[in-house]
């Protein structure tokens, strides 16, 4: 029974292993084999799964040295180098199909492999622009300085306890409500003198004239860290220097596409950001008791101490003219315009009409459940009514309450012939312009339509359009997304899906990573990142096509959107005469209103 139990497993277990194998291969370019080597590849879990470096180090340490583990970004799957080939094999016996880490505890899938991806990215390597100098200061030189950073009694304005660290300000105060300086205030409190030798330090040794007019003292305990960020770009000018004390802690360098790099720094040793690491790439401390660093007899763990970092900035006169224009919050604010309506025309076009034509079966497939709340409105109306569905798509909503006549019309051919296909009503149309009479319909329901509208005029004409054609009396709901995707403290359903969310691991949202897509008629939007909080209101938001219908030169698709602030709806329809607001609420991300004619 027992034997035949385990073969069966073992049979299941080698079946799903090949096929991770395979994704491995498909993924990385890394050859799989089945003879032993030193390199082990996890199949089947890595960091998009939540497994960290961490716990791959405990989980493999234990069978014998090891020597290099490459976590790859964005991928699920990692890989262990041993120093030996006995050590790989005896990993292999005990965690292949037995470690149970993957995701939702289900066991590790391993296989040899026949090297190491070094050049997905050299873990050595730094980001472009980045200089870090050891041994910068003598531990007499950071005694002293550390003396400067006693945060005890002075509790004062510029000095805060933030969520992950202690921060204390000279010069400026950095508010991290708006990540920024308040360039017109200057703390009486300016850079200690004791640090002055620091800057000439840096021209003699490097070659490098900066003088910073502020400093940022930061106090990491054992387990505190900060959050993936880059420093406005508006606030300082490049460069950014850094001098480490106290502690030895490793910071991880961020690229749009996922790549990180860890730097370790050192006690006493200064760090430069200029250039692109400086405008293009995030930097982090994640929060932890320790970390994994490189020597030269392989990785060993190092348990972090008290670190202060003293982080000196120049502060930025005027606005930012850096090239790197995806991460530049000037560049955007100059480019953040109201769209002017020959653009908006052009824009709804492009990333609205052209981008639900080509998606349209797919996002049929994923549209099927009605919102409650919106099929409560449409059970509300008397048999025999008559509601328009403005912006229908696949017609979820024709097929509720079967006592009144539903309509739907939507600009999509391909989405209005799918509701054609299950015989509901529907026609083809722009929301700007509806094909009924004044005073036609007992309701009207426009649902996740409106944000699609390139700016507030065109916006308040499709809100017009629906109260026109509405009888008097008659009842209009409207649903738009919020910029905010967090109502009382919780998620949205939108962010919920985030698989990086699930497990409550990042409370904090994620942070802007947003790049830029310049559109034909020149107009700079952000891509937003999908199931993060909106850093923008108009934003580019992508849609993937399911794996498997992915064809050879798909590209993905953008849409556009403008996402609305708390308010912003009301604030809209307040003054629209012959129309009363019934009432506005917030519902899984999105803001609703309930307009009624009078
Ligand atoms: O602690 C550090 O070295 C960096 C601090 C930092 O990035 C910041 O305050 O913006
Ligand atoms: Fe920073
Ligand atoms: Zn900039």
């Amino acid at each position: 029974m027992d034997g035949n139990r385990s073969k069966n497993y073992e049979k299941k277990l080698n079946k799903k292993a090949k096929r991770s194998q395979h994704i491995v291969e498909k993924q990385t370019g890394i050859r799989c084999t089945d003879s032993v080597t030193q390199i082990l590849a996890i199949c089947n879990s890595g960091l998009v799964n939540g497994l960290s470096e961490d716990l791959v180090f405990e989980s493999f340490i234990k069978y014998g040295p090891l020597e290099k583990i490459k976590m790859v970004p964005g991928k699920s799957c990692a890989f262990v180098s041993y120093k030996s080939l006995e050590s790989a094999a005896l990993a292999y016996n005990n965690i292949h199909g037995k470690l149970n880490i993957a995701q939702d505890n289900k066991p590790l899938h391993l296989s040899f492999v026949e090297s190491f991806p070094e050049d997905l990215i050299n873990k050595y390597d730094m980001p472009p622009g980045l200089l870090l100098l050891e041994n910068f200061i003598s531990e007499e030189e950071e005694n002293r300085l550390l003396q400067l950073a006693s945060f005890d009694a002075d509790i004062e304005s510029t000095t805060g306890t933030l969520k992950h660290r202690q921060v204390k300000h000279y010069g400026y105060e950095f508010r991290y409500d708006i990540n920024n300086v308040d360039k017109e205030k200057p703390l009486s409190q300016e850079i200690p003198p004791d640090c002055s030798f620091l800057w000439k330090r840096l021209q003699e040794t490097s070659n490098l004239f900066f003088e910073p007019d502020q400093l940022t003292i930061n106090k990491y305990k054992p387990g505190q860290g900060i959050p993936p960020h880059i420093d406005t770009h508006s606030a300082f000018e490049d460069p950014i220097v850094s001098l480490s004390m106290g502690s030895s802690i490793v910071m991880e360098f961020r690229q749009d596409n996922g790549s990180t790099i860890p730097v370790l720094l050192k006690q006493r040793s200064m760090l430069i950001m200029s250039g692109e690491s400086r405008y293009n790439w995030t930097h982090g401390i994640t929060p932890r008791k320790m970390d994994i660093i490189p020597t030269e007899t392989g990785l060993t763990v190092e348990q972090r101490g008290i670190r202060v970092s003293f982080t000196f900035r120049k502060v930025l006169k005027g606005e930012c003219s850096c090239n790197y224009v995806n991460k530049c919050d000037s560049f955007l604010r100059a480019n953040g315009r109201e769209i002017q309506s020959h653009s908006a025309v052009k824009l709804e076009k492009s990333y609205v009409h052209d981008i639900y034509e080509n998606i349209a079966d797919h996002f049929s497939d994923t549209r099927h459940k009605p919102w409650p709340n919106v099929v409560g409105f449409i059970d509300s109306f008397e048999a025999g009514s008559v509601l328009l569905d403005v912006g229908c798509g696949n017609g979820k909503y024709l097929a509720c309450n079967q006592q009144i006549l539903k309509i739907g019309c939507d600009s999509s051919s391909s989405l209005v012939n799918v509701c054609r296909q299950r015989s509901l009503e529907a026609y083809i149309c722009n929301c700007l312009h509806l094909p009924f009479k004044d005073q036609s319909v007992d309701g009207v329901i426009s649902i996740a339509v409106i944000h699609h509208l390139a700016n507030t005029e065109r916006r308040l004409q499709a809100i017009k359009e629906l109260r026109r054609i509405l009888k008097l009396g008659g009842r209009a709901l409207i649903y738009v997304w919020a910029k905010d995707q967090y109502k009382d403290e919780q998620k949205s359903t939108y962010l919920k899906q985030d698989r990086r969310n699930r497990k409550g691991k990042h409370l904090t949202p994620q942070t802007n990573t947003d790049s830029i897509t310049i559109t034909e008629n020149n107009i700079s939007l952000p891509v937003h990142t999908n199931r993060t909080q909106f850093q923008h209101q108009d934003v580019l938001v992508p849609w993937k096509l399911k794996q498997e219908k992915l064809q050879e030169g798909d590209k993905l698709f953008l849409r556009f959107y403008h996402v609305f602030e708390k308010g912003e709806l009301e604030e809209m329809c307040k003054d629209l005469d012959n129309v009363e607001i019934v009432k506005s609420y917030y519902d899984e991300g999105n803001w609703c209103i309930l307009l009624k004619k009078i």
